[in-house]
């Protein structure tokens, strides 16, 4: 049986076979979407993203916030985003956090952006947009320890009026690829590919084999998990598979925590038998 490798913050892949798990699960948190009685707590984001961690960080190996859903509401929002990361980090130093602002700008900008994920919140990890290219992205790359996941192939419809489209014959989100493994750094590099372009993931491993990807998509936008292995796994598994919506809603009600405990395991499940085969 191959064991599973998890992430841990010396940004080496650790063996762990008790979890069985390559699950990340995205705390997207809407208010118009959590269970009303939680609405009456001071911090109703945080009164969930806890009862989700608490419930679920058995069975996952990173968490994702996705920070436009912390930016939404303002000064409380993001002030919910920096007690999750910090519980996180006191809780389960273990457990790799993504912080999913797709971001990316001039050089400077750049290293400023770094600094608030990196730096002020303590995240592992940031998704970057490649669109500015180089220089938008080595900033980045230059903190140690840390993860730049670069938007390669996304889970969208639109991904297909730029990404697949070829420039010198060459699709861009190869050229994505390629022309990133030459930048400075590129050790730091992870890739997003969405679930829904599983089809895809052959010829990209061609590209980057030992790459981790993480690959959102699986649950409410439809991509399926064995198909995503199928193509995308590598001998150190090499995934990160993102569910949010699927785990964190399964219930509105008072039974919210157990119900998205019950999705994330079902999932966990699937990952185990896969990787036992
Ligand atoms: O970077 C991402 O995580 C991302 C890339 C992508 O191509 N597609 C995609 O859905 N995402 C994010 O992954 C999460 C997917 O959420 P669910 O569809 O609810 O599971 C959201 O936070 C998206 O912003």
């Amino acid at each position: 049986m191959r064991l599973f490798l998890y992430y841990d913050h010396t940004a080496t892949y650790i063996p762990n076979p008790k979890k069985k798990s390559f699950l990340c699960i995205g705390l997207d948190v809407d208010l118009n979407k959590i269970p009303k009685h939680l609405l009456k707590e001071e911090d109703p984001i945080f009164a969930f993203n806890r009862a989700i961690i608490d419930a679920t960080h058995h069975v996952c190996v990173a968490y994702k916030p996705n920070t436009a859903f912390y930016e939404a509401y303002g000064i409380k929002g993001w002030q919910a985003l920096e007690k999750t990361i910090n519980y996180l980090n006191d809780n389960h130093p273990e457990i790799y956090t993504i912080a999913d602002a797709k971001r990316g700008d001039i050089g400077n900008t750049s290293t400023m952006y770094a600094k608030a994920f990196f730096e002020d919140l303590g995240f592992d990890s940031v998704t970057v947009a490649p669109y500015m290219g180089k220089d938008s992205v080595e900033p980045f790359l230059a903190f140690k320890d840390k993860h730049t996941i670069l938007l390669a192939l996304t889970s969208n419809q639109g991904a297909f009026d730029f990404q697949t489209k070829s420039v010198d014959g060459v699709e861009l989100y190869k050229q994505v690829l390629e022309t990133s493994k030459t930048w400075r750094n590129s050790e730091n590099l992870m890739y997003v590919v969405g679930a829904t372009k599983a089809e895809f993931l052959g010829d990209i491993r061609k590209i980057i084999p030992d790459s981790f990807l993480l690959v959102p998509g699986v649950g409410a936008q439809g991509g399926n998990l064995q198909e995503v292995c199928k193509y995308g796994m590598n001998s150190s598994v090499g995934l990160l598979i993102n569910s949010s919506r699927g785990i964190i809603y399964a219930s509105q009600e008072e039974d919210f925590a157990e119900a998205a405990a019950q999705k994330a395991q079902e999932l966990q499940l699937d990952m185990s038998e896969i990787l036992s085969l």
